[in-house]
C-alpha cells in the first residue's frame, strides 16, 4: 500500500518536481547554447546552428537507449539516478568549459585554446543528451507506475501535471538563463557571464537528481523481466523466419503473423509483443504532427522577423510554455468534461487527430498572416533584373541617361559617411538607432528610431556645402514592417492547442496501451515520432523551399490534414486495450499463475539459449 494524498501517491510529488527542475536545466541551457557557439567558441551562424540542431536531435534519439537499460536491464528506478548523474556530469563539463579564464593566459578575455573549450563543450553535450534521452521514457513510465488500478482518473491527471511542470521549468529558464549571461564576470577580465547562465542549469539538474534520491523509499519500483528487448527482436525474428518457411498454401493461415511464433515462444510474449506493434505501427503517421510543431522555432521565428514589435526574442521563446500552462486546465477542467457531457465519446485517439487538426489550422493561419506580410515587403529584383535609384537634389527637373553596361549605385553602409561633391549615397540601416554623419566640418547626429525592415536615403545637397545639418533630408525607401507581431499569437493558439490535444494524450495513450514490462519502449517509440518529425523539418530546410511562403505553409496544413484522416481511419480499426487484462488472461488460458508464469518464462529463455542450432527450431516446429 502506498501512501496518499488526496488520492495521488504521495510519491509523484518527487517526480513532478524531479521533472520541473530537469526541464529547467534543460530548457536553460538550450537557451543560451547557440550564443554560446556564436559569441564564445566565434563560430559563424551555419556551424553553431548545424551542431544545435544535431544536438536536439541527439537527445531525442537516445531514449530509445535508456528504455532499453530500463525495461532489460536496470530497471526505470536506477536507470533515472545512474543517466541523470551522467547528466549533470554533463551540465557541470558544460558550465566549466564556459570558463575563459581557463585559457585566457595572455588576459586580453577572450580564450587562448578554443580546442580545449571546444573538445570540452562537446563532451559536455554528449553527456547531456544520453542523460535527457536517456531518462525521458523512464520519468513519465515510471510516475505512471506509482498509481494503482483504481487511480486510472488520478493517473489522467497526473501526465497534465507533469506536461505543465514541464512547461513550468522551460518557461523560467528561458527567461532567466539569457538574463544571468548577459551579467559580467570573470577573474582576469570582465565578460559576458555564460558560466553562471550555464551553472544555474547544472545545479538545478543536481537538485533535480537530490529531489528524485529523496523519493526513494515511497516509490512504486518494477523489476525489469530479464532481457526484454533481445527476447522481443528474437520472437519477431523467429516469427517473419517461420512464416517465411511455411509460406506455401497448404500452411493454414495464422490470426496474426506474430502467431508464427507459437511453436517457440511463450504465448504472454507474443501477446505483448503483438500490443507494442499494435500501438507503434499507429505512430507511423504522427512524425507529421511535430514536422509542423517544430517550425515554430524556425520558419515562424523568420517570419517574426519581417513583422513590427520590439519582442521578438521574448515572444517566440516564452509563447508556447505560457499557452500550455493556460490551456491544460482549461481543457482539462472545463473543455474535456463539456463535451463528456454532451455524451461525445472523446476517446484519445480522436483527442490526437483533433490536434493534429489544429496545428493544421495553424498554418493556414501563418499562411494568412505572411500574406499579409508580403502585400507590405518591397518588391526585391530578381537575379535578372536590376534596381537603379537617381537621387535628384537639384530644384529642376534632370533628364538621366544611363548607358546599359555601366553601373551607377555607389552605395554606404554603416554610420560614418565622408561625401564629397557629385557624389550621393545610400544607407541602409538595420538596427541602428544612433548615428553621424560629416557633413562639411561639422558631424551632424542623429537620435532617431529606424523601424524593422525599412531603408533611409540621406540626402546631402550637393550644391550647398555648409555646415547646415538641417539641409540634410532624409527620404524613407523602404517602410517599415507593419504587420504587427501580434497577429502571430492565433497560429501560437491553434498549434498550443493542438500540442496540448496531441503531445498530452499521446504521452496518457503511450503509457495505457503498453504492457507493464514495455512501458519505456513505448514512451520511448512515442518520443522517437519527435525526432523523425525534426529530422523531417532538417530535410525539408536543406532541400529547400516554395518561392512563396504562404504556399509553403498551405502545402503543410494540406499534408497534415491528409495524414490526420490516414490517422483516424487507423485509430477507427484500432480497439483500446487493457494490458494487465490480456497479460492475466493469457496467463489464465495457459492455467498457470501469475508466478508459475513467470518461471515458466525464465524457463523458456534457458531452453531459447540451449536452442541456437537449427536443428532445435526443426524440433520445436514438428
Ligand atoms: C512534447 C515534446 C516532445 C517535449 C516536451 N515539450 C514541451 O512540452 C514544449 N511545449 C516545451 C517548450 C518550451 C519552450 C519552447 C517551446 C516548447 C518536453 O520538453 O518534454
Amino acid at each position: 500500500m502506498t501512501a496518499e494524498c488526496c488520492g495521488y501517491p504521495i510519491s509523484i510529488f518527487f517526480i513532478v518536481v524531479n521533472e520541473f527542475c530537469e526541464r529547467f536545466s534543460y530548457y536553460g541551457m538550450r537557451a543560451v547554447l547557440v550564443l554560446y557557439f556564436r559569441y564564445f567558441l566565434l563560430w559563424d551562424d551555419d556551424l553553431a546552428t548545424s551542431i544545435y540542431h544535431a544536438f536536439v536531435a541527439l537527445c531525442y534519439l537516445t531514449p530509445i537507449l535508456g528504455a532499453i537499460i530500463a525495461d532489460s536491464w536496470l530497471g526505470k528506478f536506477k536507470t533515472i539516478i545512474y543517466l541523470s548523474i551522467v547528466y549533470a556530469i554533463g551540465q557541470v563539463t558544460m558550465a566549466i568549459s564556459t570558463i575563459h579564464d581557463i585559457t585566457d593566459a595572455n588576459r586580453d578575455g577572450t580564450p587562448d585554446n578554443f580546442t580545449f573549450h571546444i573538445a570540452l563543450s562537446m563532451l559536455g553535450l554528449i553527456l547531456i543528451a544520453l542523460g535527457t534521452g536517456g531518462i525521458k521514457p523512464c520519468v513519465a513510465a515510471f510516475g505512471g507506475d506509482q498509481f494503482q488500478e483504481h487511480q486510472s482518473r488520478q493517473l489522467n491527471t497526473f501526465f497534465s501535471v507533469f506536461y505543465l511542470c514541464i512547461n513550468a521549468g522551460s518557461l523560467l529558464s528561458t527567461l532567466i538563463t539569457p538574463v544571468l549571461r548577459a551579467q559580467e564576470c570573470g577573474i582576469h577580465t570582465q565578460q559576458q557571464c555564460y558560466p553562471l547562465a550555464f551553472g544555474v542549469p547544472a545545479v538545478l539538474m543536481v537538485i533535480s537528481l537530490v529531489v528524485f534520491i529523496a523519493g526513494s523509499g515511497m516509490y512504486v519500483k518494477t523489476d525489469p523481466e530479464g532481457n526484454i528487448m533481445w527476447s522481443v527482436c528474437k520472437c519477431i525474428g523467429f516469427a517473419i523466419k517461420n512464416r517465411f518457411r511455411h509460406r506455401s498454401s497448404s500452411y493454414p493461415k495464422r490470426e496474426h503473423w506474430m502467431d508464427w511464433a507459437n511453436e517457440k515462444y511463450d504465448k504472454l510474449l507474443i501477446a505483448q509483443i503483438k500490443m507494442v506493434l499494435k500501438v507503434l505501427f499507429l505512430y507511423i503517421p504522427l512524425p507529421m504532427f511535430w514536422t509542423l510543431f517544430d517550425q515554430k522555432g524556425s520558419r515562424w521565428t523568420l517570419q517574426a522577423t519581417t513583422m513590427s514589435g520590439d519582442f521578438v526574442s521574448i515572444l517566440i521563446s516564452t509563447v508556447n510554455p505560457i499557452l500550455i500552462l493556460t490551456l491544460v486546465p482549461i481543457m482539462d477542467r472545463l473543455i474535456f468534461p463539456l463535451i463528456q457531457k454532451c455524451g461525445l465519446n472523446f476517446s484519445p485517439l480522436k483527442r490526437m487527430t483533433v490536434g493534429m487538426l489544429f496545428a493544421a489550422m495553424a498554418f493556414v493561419s501563418a499562411a494568412l498572416v505572411q500574406i499579409e506580410i508580403d502585400k507590405t515587403l518591397p518588391n526585391f529584383p530578381s537575379s535578372s533584373e536590376s534596381q537603379l535609384k537617381v537621387v535628384n537634389t537639384y530644384s529642376t527637373t534632370l533628364n538621366v541617361t544611363i548607358s546599359p553596361n555601366e553601373h551607377l549605385l555607389i552605395e554606404s553602409f554603416g554610420v560614418q559617411l565622408h561625401t564629397s561633391k557629385h557624389t550621393y549615397s545610400t544607407i541602409s540601416c538595420m538596427f541602428v538607432n544612433d548615428f553621424s554623419l560629416i557633413h562639411g566640418e561639422q558631424w551632424c547626429e542623429f537620435s532617431r528610431k529606424f523601424g524593422f525592415g525599412a531603408s533611409y536615403t540621406f540626402l546631402i545637397p550637393s550644391t550647398v556645402f555648409s555646415d547646415d545639418c538641417e539641409s540634410i533630408t532624409e527620404v524613407e525607401d523602404m517602410k517599415p514592417n507593419s504587420v504587427h507581431m501580434a497577429l502571430q499569437i492565433p497560429q501560437y493558439f491553434l498549434i498550443t492547442t493542438g500540442e496540448v490535444m496531441f503531445s498530452v494524450t499521446g504521452l496518457q495513450f503511450s503509457y495505457s496501451q503498453a504492457p507493464k514490462n514495455m512501458k519505456s519502449v513505448l514512451q520511448a517509440g512515442w518520443l522517437c515520432t519527435n525526432a523523425v518529425g525534426n529530422i523531417i523539418v532538417l530535410i525539408v530546410a536543406e532541400l529547400g523551399k516554395l518561392p512563396k511562403q504562404w504556399a509553403e505553409y498551405l502545402l503543410f496544413a494540406s499534408l497534415l490534414v491528409a495524414v490526420s484522416i490516414i490517422f483516424s481511419i487507423m485509430a477507427y480499426f484500432y480497439t483500446y486495450i487493457d494490458p494487465a487484462e490480456i497479460e492475466a488472461q493469457v496467463r489464465k488460458e495457459q492455467g498457470l499463475e501469475p508466478e508459475e508464469m513467470e518461471k515458466e518464462t525464465l524457463e523458456m529463455e534457458e531452453k531459447d539459449e540451449d536452442q541456437k542450432n537449427e536443428q532445435g527450431v526443426k524440433q520445436t516446429k514438428i
